[in-house]
């Protein structure tokens, strides 16, 4: 379209409109030109990852720093494998899940690292052994670590929030915890003579048999031998199909073609070692409101465990990926290490206690022998102290004392720069800024409440990114000039 000489004249009567337009236009242009920026050097990010994986001894693979890493900076981004609601993570779900994949995106999960916490009732020793071979060196003897405190090794304490090694609770009705969920040395019965067969029971009568992904009958038959023999099986399944097409293969033939390269052949043995990469992977989808879905993410999947963490790992629930961000500078050659467990207000025997369930011990900073625990046991006591108020305040109580509110914004104060101090910098760090900030409100210490708001929405920019909704939502409730 030609430019007109009326609309032209608008626009130099509008650009004329004062100084406030031009700023307005000058904030605009830089807003964009930042943006631009971002997007660069996210495309850079990915194109060079910050980060390889490679052998972390005792632990198996692990993901290393390629190069200095600043906090907030994301390191991963990848849509999970499949995601299961929490309350439906049974083990016929995971194994339901895993026969929907690609065959080569089940082949990658089947690279992922299993620890045995659960064997097939009558293979028990063979999953325990095809756990090791298949270079899960996640799985080492039971008596090098803690030994659990009750015979079945899973603890109701043991129940995590932040992920789904230790999802006993949402086991179906039927499934028997005490039986179900043990420790290799017992699960193998060579621990506990008195465990009869029957007790080695990890996957329900009906989870357990044999199922196919088609409605033809497998080609090839799976012995229940180990989970090895398995993946050949299921590699002979798609590749035998793929063979069998020729040239000249019509539109139907390429239907049937893509049928069979969908098939999966899936035996109790092999179930079990579903569940069980599962148990050992699966992540809690955090997006910072709902912890009601999890979740495996491929990279994510190589991250170690830290009692002190260097990465978080989240969910964005509006690009559907699981995002791994730096809490704090990271130098090259360090070890990227997320926490499994939400580990501030633990000791380290109770830390340890609940990660038995990924059978390890850990030895990071914060476990290391002789490591004073005060700091930790200080902040235990605090979060024990301030829950009661922290849930009086969120029940919308506001007739509590002065005096109690004053007590409650120095206690998290103090739990603050406790947790700085022990190296707790993700969203529970957070969680305690934004109820120092709420009691420092109440009380009228306007001041201080922003600047512990600011502090707060900072440290949820570094752990979920800036375009996760809870950034978004705390962006909007928040002070954003200061943020
Ligand atoms: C999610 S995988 C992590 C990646 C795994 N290392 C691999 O090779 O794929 C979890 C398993 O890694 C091992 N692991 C993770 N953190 C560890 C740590 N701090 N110390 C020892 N082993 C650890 C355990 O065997 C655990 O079951």
């Amino acid at each position: 379209m030609l430019p007109s000489p009326v609309n032209d004249v608008h626009k130099k009567k509008k650009r004329r409109g004062g100084k406030k337009e031009q700023l307005k236009r000058q904030h605009r242009q830089e807003r964009e030109s930042l943006q631009d920026n971002m997007d660069d050097d996210d495309a850079e990010a990915f194109d060079t990852p910050a980060f390889a994986s490679r052998n972390a001894g005792a632990k198996g693979l692990g993901l290393f720093a390629t190069r200095n890493i600043e906090p907030g900076e994301r390191l991963i981004q990848e849509p999970p494998l499949f995601i299961l609601p929490k309350q439906d993570t049974m083990n016929a779900a995971i194994v339901e899940s895993f026969m929907h994949l690609r065959p080569e995106q089940r082949a990658a999960y089947l690279g992922l690292s299993s620890y045995t916490t659960c064997t097939a009732k009558t293979q028990a020793g063979a999953a325990e052994t095809s756990a090791a071979e298949d270079g899960a060196t996640s799985s080492p003897d039971v008596e090098d670590s803690d030994p659990p405190t009750e015979e079945t090794g899973c603890l109701a304490e043991q129940v995590d929030h932040r992920s789904c090694a230790s999802d006993v609770q949402h086991l179906p009705r039927s499934f028997d915890i005490e039986k179900s969920c043990k420790p290799p040395n017992l699960a193998s019965g060579r621990g506990d003579p008195s465990l009869e067969e029957s007790d080695k029971l990890e996957l329900s009568e009906s989870e357990a048999t044999t199922t196919v992904l088609s409605d033809q009958q497998p080609k090839v038959d799976v012995p229940n031998r180990n989970v090895h023999d398995l993946e050949d099986a299921l590699q002979a399944t798609t590749t035998d199909s793929d063979t069998r097409s020729g040239v000249g293969d019509t539109a139907d033939d390429g239907d049937q073609q893509d049928r069979d390269s969908d098939r999966c052949v899936i035996t109790e043995s092999l179930a079990v070692h579903v569940v069980n990469i599962w148990r050992t992977n699966s992540y809690m989808l955090d997006d910072g409101i709902n912890l009601d879905s999890a979740g495996v993410g491929l990279t994510a999947s190589r991250l170690n465990h830290s009692c002190v963490p260097n990465v978080y790992t989240a969910y964005n629930s509006t690009s559907g990926c699981m995002t791994v961000h730096a809490l704090e500078p990271i130098a090259a050659g360090d070890e990227l290490c997320t926490a499994y467990i939400n580990g501030a207000g633990k000791l380290r025997s109770e830390r340890h206690a609940q990660l038995s369930m990924w059978g390890f011990t850990c030895t990071c900073i914060a476990c290391a022998d002789g490591r004073d625990e005060s700091r930790r046991r200080d902040i235990k006591t605090l979060v024990n102290k301030v829950e009661k108020v922290k849930k009086q305040m969120l029940e919308g109580h506001v007739d509590l004392p002065v005096a109690q509110i004053e007590q409650t914004a120095g206690d998290l104060l103090d739990q603050a720069t406790l947790m700085s101090e022990e190296g707790l910098l993700g969203p529970d760090l957070a969680d305690v800024c934004f109820g120092a900030a709420r009691c420092c409100m109440l009380i009228g210490r306007r001041e201080e409440a922003s600047a512990l708001q600011t502090s707060g929405i900072g440290i949820l920019l570094r752990s979920y990114g800036i375009d996760n909704p809870i950034c978004i939502a705390a962006l909007q409730a928040g002070d954003l000039d200061e943020a």
